[in-house]
């Protein structure tokens, strides 16, 4: 087909106007999509250029973002009553988990207690906090996900003359952790079992974004919606079949909570598929970054491995395998390691993404001078806030594994004064205020027992592929991460690394093992 010069654009539009309805319907979400992601990278270009003010407004249409960057006032936003995550959440989590009508509006009923009451929302939030805080509940979570991660580990020893194990990490620690933490949070009937409800799920997170806007998402949104309704129809079956009578405490209390607002055991599930990305989708991608940063730096690892090496506990054992037992015992990781969470926080220092925010419910005035008005958005750019060197000095954009060792006096401020430690309200993976994370502690025992057992028994080397050999002599190259899915609050890396693992030397003989006695003692990353 051609055209003259002159005619190409009546003929497009003539095109244009004989398309079915369907295309241009979906023409039009995907024009809208792309408005949505120029605002957003307007949004970020704008919030590094301004960083330098405390605060300042982005006027969109018919309301007003207040973007907040100092510290200061960050811990006003978060100790404000009046600024609200819930009214948000629950918002999203109608479009992303289509639950009933009546699931949908206990879900939104009194989200703030504003009317002084309770609701679904502040009483599944609360079962949520107490089950996760340390306690025995929470240690039988950590042990089963730790046993599981010990026998994941296993998996790459390559003795007895076997060839080296070669993974893909981001693939494996997907795999892995997802079982892990599934298999503790759910018990014995997980439906995670299922490797295609595990496959779905992934489906699902990494096109979330496209059920936003929850228009048709059969059509519009197609493999998030088939993803969520297959894992909708899972864990209806896991509830009927009362999976959760023999799972963990956390989803015991969530069931319970939405048995008292009388919910179907289908919204049930629905909501359930919230509590599955919050316990995998950040913990992965922080693992990965934290083998990242361990392995490609060589004076770090060595470190590391000194510091763990003083709390590894042999004992003599016999059998097939050698005569001795290796055992990380986790109380004493957490209590005598500070480079270890020191390079877990700075992990998360470079990797959060995305910005916490709330909703303005009434008119708020912040740190005695300025207003926020009612209906408008509050956010904290998470990122921003990580590397604005008037916080973290000017080695703020290094990766200084010693950073949040307790006393570290590399940290400045603008003047170039030292400061023993970050001001509170600026290092904020795990968001902060009423709505700080209540699964860090979980998280960061699953990630650390992970990359301890690794640094101390293997050597990981990278695998590049060149013409038809693969040479296992690679740099460990830092991969992009522009493609993170909406549910990221760490992200994610667009291409995966491949690496070849080898038993570390010295450390060849004998079996490995964790151990969990203290419930009281966690890690201590900074959280305020
Ligand atoms: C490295 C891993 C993780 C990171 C970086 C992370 C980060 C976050 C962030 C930034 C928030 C929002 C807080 C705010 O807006 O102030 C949040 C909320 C939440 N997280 Fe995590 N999280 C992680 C792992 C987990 C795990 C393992 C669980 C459960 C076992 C969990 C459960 C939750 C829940 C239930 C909320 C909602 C809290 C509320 O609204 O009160 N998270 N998390």
């Amino acid at each position: 087909m051609s055209f003259a010069k002159d005619q190409v654009i009546p003929q497009l539009y003539q095109i244009a106007k004989d398309l079915p309805i369907s295309i241009k319907f979906t023409f039009g979400l995907i024009s809208i999509w792309c408005l949505l992601k120029i605002f957003n990278s307007f949004r970020i270009y704008y919030s590094h250029r301004l960083r330098h003010l405390p605060i300042y407004t982005l006027a969109v249409p018919g309301s007003k973002i207040y973007v907040v960057n100092s510290p200061e006032l960050i811990t006003a936003v978060q100790k404000s009553k009046t600024l609200a995550f819930a009214p948000l959440e629950v918002q999203l989590a109608r479009r992303l988990f289509r639950p009933s009508t009546h699931g949908g509006n206990e879900m939104t009923s009194n989200t703030n207690t504003e009317k002084g009451e309770r609701g679904l929302y502040s009483d599944g939030i609360d079962a949520i906090h107490a089950a996760l805080l340390p306690g025995e509940g929470l240690d039988e979570m950590n042990r089963i996900a730790i046993q599981n991660i010990a026998a994941s580990c296993d998996k790459l020893d390559s003795r007895a003359g076997a060839p080296p194990v070669r993974i893909k990490l981001m693939q494996w620690l997907r795999h892995e952790i997802t079982m892990a933490t599934t298999n503790s949070v759910y018990g014995p009937m997980n439906p995670f079992k299922d490797p295609k409800i595990e496959a779905e799920f992934w489906n699902f997170e990494h096109n979330i974004g496209t059920l936003i806007i929850n228009v048709l998402p059969s059509l519009t949104a197609r493999k998030a919606h088939l993803g969520r309704e297959r894992m909708a129809k899972a864990f209806t079956e896991y509830f009927a079949r009362k999976g959760h009578e023999s799972a963990s405490v956390l989803v015991k209390n969530r069931f319970k909570v939405c048995a008292d607002y009388n919910l179907s055991l289908e919204d049930t599930a629905r909501f359930e598929i919230g509590g599955v990305i919050a316990i995998t989708v950040s913990t992965i991608p922080a693992a990965f970054w934290m083998l990242y940063y361990v392995f490609s730096k060589p004076e770090i690892l060595a470190l590391l491995r000194k510091e763990v090496g003083g709390v590894l506990e042999t004992t003599n054992f016999d059998d097939t395998l050698g005569s001795i037992t290796r055992t990380l015992n986790i109380t004493k990781l957490r209590t005598a390691c500070p480079l270890l969470t020191s390079t877990f926080q700075e992990t998360l220092r470079h990797g959060a993404l995305g910005a916490s925010i709330r909703l303005v419910v009434e008119d708020t005035i912040i740190s005695g001078q300025y207003l926020l008005k009612k209906d408008c958005v509050v956010q904290i750019p998470t990122h921003v806030v990580h590397f604005d060197p008037s916080i973290w000095g000017s080695s703020v954009d290094d990766f200084d594994a010693s950073r949040f060792v307790p006393g570290h006096t590399r940290l400045t401020d603008a003047q170039g004064k030292q400061k023993k430690k970050a001001p509170p309200g600026a290092l904020r993976p795990f968001g902060g205020g009423k709505n700080l994370c209540p699964g860090r502690h979980f998280a960061a025992t699953e990630i650390l027992a992970l990359v301890s057992m690794i640094l101390m028994r293997y050597e990981l080397y990278v695998v590049t592929a060149s013409d038809e050999h693969q040479h296992r002599d690679g740099e460990w190259a830092m991969p992009k991460s522009e493609k993170s899915s909406l549910a990221a609050v760490v992200r994610e890396p667009d291409e995966d690394t491949e690496v070849e693992i080898r038993l570390r030397e010295g450390y060849e003989e004998g079996r490995w093992a964790f151990r969990l006695d203290d419930s009281e003692l966690v890690f201590a990353i900074d959280d305020d």
